[in-house]
């Protein structure tokens, strides 16, 4: 038995697509994994019969009951990968292992309607190896149901250091990207952040960015390396920035490799792995990432480079390939205990919980709350293509949806959502359970009693807390009693840094209650994300409180 693996040809030596399954066919090589190469062609060129000659050649050395681990997409288009997936199929006992690199169908919106062909040639696969958990969860609601699936996790960078040094500290993004496709680099105003672009200066350039020129892989890294700062993971597109809960990107790869610090979405599928491995910054927004650059000390700098060198290791060899590549062949040819670890979970589980008001309330005991109105919602599935005020509040709030699980904030939603609304939401809703977010007016929304006992749960969250308001003007009401003490900052609609500088003073050691409109989701997420306990309770609260204790007897 022999194992092969697919390789692309011919297309630019710049192309993402021909690097990374390069790069993986070049690791698996040192696994003694043999390799079928693939030119890339337009399939709809070949006759029938010149397709199965094109297909003879790639699996020449191809025999029965060998492996074929199939790198895809070839970006021959999906006729002929699928036709590749026909011709392992034909030999006797062969098995094909399938290693998705990216799924075009999610990738770009009007190739959406690809994705019930595409799982179903996913399907054919005896082991599926998926960038992400989150990518396999998409894809089980989608119909998935290849039962060994392994998760890649993130794209390694071979790299051979020539000479190590620290990267420099600077207040400073390095970004990878054409800015076609990245528009936010064409409204970068933050100068005390600069961003250095690798891509081609435009005919107007943007004073706030330093215009690195493209680079091949040999000079980017230590280009990189020597220019310090943070490598950003970004996309305000839409449907791009909904890709990036589910892919894994390589430019991550390659920034952690030199050996610099990231800043990803907090729905990136990495930014668990940022955060646990303590790789950069994990933020909801472009406006926090450099709000966090400005206030973060040398020092800080530093211990995050030392953790960073330390993980990229781990890609400059190649680990995470190896890993799955290997675990893909044990879990084909061996029973359980290796493939219990990766044992494919019931799809039920996908289907995110909705907690009753109870259990909500005794969730936020312990927990964050970031409360999400229908409108807050509406927006989140608005189409707004133009870079405004509007499509930064929904990127914001398409991360705050997505903060990773295990992070110690519960979202909740105005319920109950119609079935409806579940199916609109299930792509981009990935959290376990959500709260009941008509906490935030209890009079309104409960029968009296259900109220009253609403507003004692509440207040029993802040008994004897030290509370800290954060408002759209002064407010006066007992609804804070029990507080051993209440401090209140008005706030301005758009948070400025030096006011979120001001807040995190004032809130360190305490509860810090958010009483705004929808600017108060990003300002909670922004604190939550970053250690403080904070209940976003929404700009009516007090107003539902002055009507329920107007009806009480005396
Ligand atoms: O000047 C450049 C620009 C890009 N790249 C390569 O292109 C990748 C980024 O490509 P892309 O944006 O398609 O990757 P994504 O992060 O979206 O997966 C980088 O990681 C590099 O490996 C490069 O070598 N030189």
């Amino acid at each position: 038995m022999k194992v092969h693996i697919t390789n692309l040809y011919g297309q630019s030596a710049d192309s993402t697509a021909l690097i990374a399954q390069n790069m993986v066919a070049k690791i698996a090589q040192q696994l003694g994994i043999s390799e079928a190469g693939i030119y890339n062609y337009p399939v709809k060129s070949d006759t029938a019969g010149e397709l199965t000659k094109r297909l003879d050649g790639i699996f020449a050395s191809f025999a029965q009951g060998d492996i074929m681990i199939f790198q895809t997409p070839t970006w021959n288009d999906l006729e002929f990968d699928q036709a590749l997936i026909n011709h392992v199929k034909a030999y006797r006992d062969s098995k094909l292992i399938i290693f998705v690199h990216d799924v075009i169908a999610l990738m770009f919106e009007t190739n959406r309607y690809l994705l019930p062909k595409l799982i179903a040639a996913y399907n054919q696969a005896d082991v599926l190896i998926l960038p992400s958990e989150n990518m396999r969860r998409v894809l089980v609601k989608h119909g998935l149901q290849v039962k060994k699936v392994l998760i890649q996790g993130v794209w390694d960078h071979l790299y051979d250091c020539p000479q190590w040094f620290k990267p420099p500290f600077k207040r400073q993004l390095s970004f990878i990207g054409n800015p076609q496709k990245f528009s936010f680099i064409n409204d970068w105003s933050t100068a005390a952040v600069p961003i250095r672009l690798y891509a081609a200066q435009p005919a107007v350039s943007n004073p706030a960015i330093t215009y690195a020129k493209p680079l091949p892989d040999v000079a980017l890294l230590p280009d990189l390396q020597q220019n310090g700062g943070f490598g950003l993971v970004w996309g305000t597109d839409r449907y791009w920035h909904e890709y990036m809960m589910y892919s894994t990107s390589f430019k991550l790869g390659t920034y952690l490799a030199a050996g610099l610090p990231v800043v990803v979405d907090a729905s990136n599928a990495n930014a668990d792995l940022v955060r646990q491995n303590h790789l950069g910054l994990v933020v909801v927004s472009l406006d926090e990432a450099a709000y966090q650059i400005q206030t973060l000390s040398a020092a800080e700098y530093q211990e995050l480079c030392a953790s960073v060198d330390q993980f990229a290791e781990l890609l400059r060899q190649g680990y995470f390939t190896k890993h799955v590549l290997i675990d893909a062949i044990f879990y084909l040819l061996q029973a359980p205990p290796t493939s219990q670890l990766y044992a494919l979970q019931t799809s039920q589980q996908f289907q995110p919980r909705f907690l009753n008001i109870q259990q909500t309330l005794t969730h936020l005991e312990s927990s964050s709350l970031i409360n999400l109105s229908l409108a807050d919602i509406q927006l989140l599935h608005s189409e707004t293509s133009q870079p405004n005020a509007a499509a930064a509040l929904a990127h914001e709030l398409l991360n705050i949806v997505n903060l990773p699980a295990g992070q110690p904030v519960l979202l909740s939603l105005p319920q109950p959502l119609t079935q409806t609304e579940q199916e609109t939401f299930q792509v981009t809703f990935n959290a376990a359970f959500y709260g009941d977010g008509r906490l935030n007016q209890p009079f309104a929304n409960f029968p009296l009693a259900q109220a009253t006992e609403i507003y004692q749960q509440l207040q029993q969250l802040w008994e004897k807390q030290d509370l800290l308001l954060l408002t759209e003007r002064h407010l006066e009401t007992n609804l804070f009693a029990q507080a051993a003490s209440v401090a209140q900052i008005v706030c301005s609609p758009r948070i400025s840094a030096a006011q979120l500088a001001e807040i995190k003073a004032a809130a360190k050691q305490k509860l810090v209650l958010v009483l705004l409109g929808s600017a108060g989701h990003r300002l909670a997420a922004v604190l939550a994300t970053t250690g403080q306990q904070v209940l976003d309770l929404g700009a009516q609260l007090v107003e539902d409180y002055a009507n329920f204790t107007a009806i009480q007897p005396n």
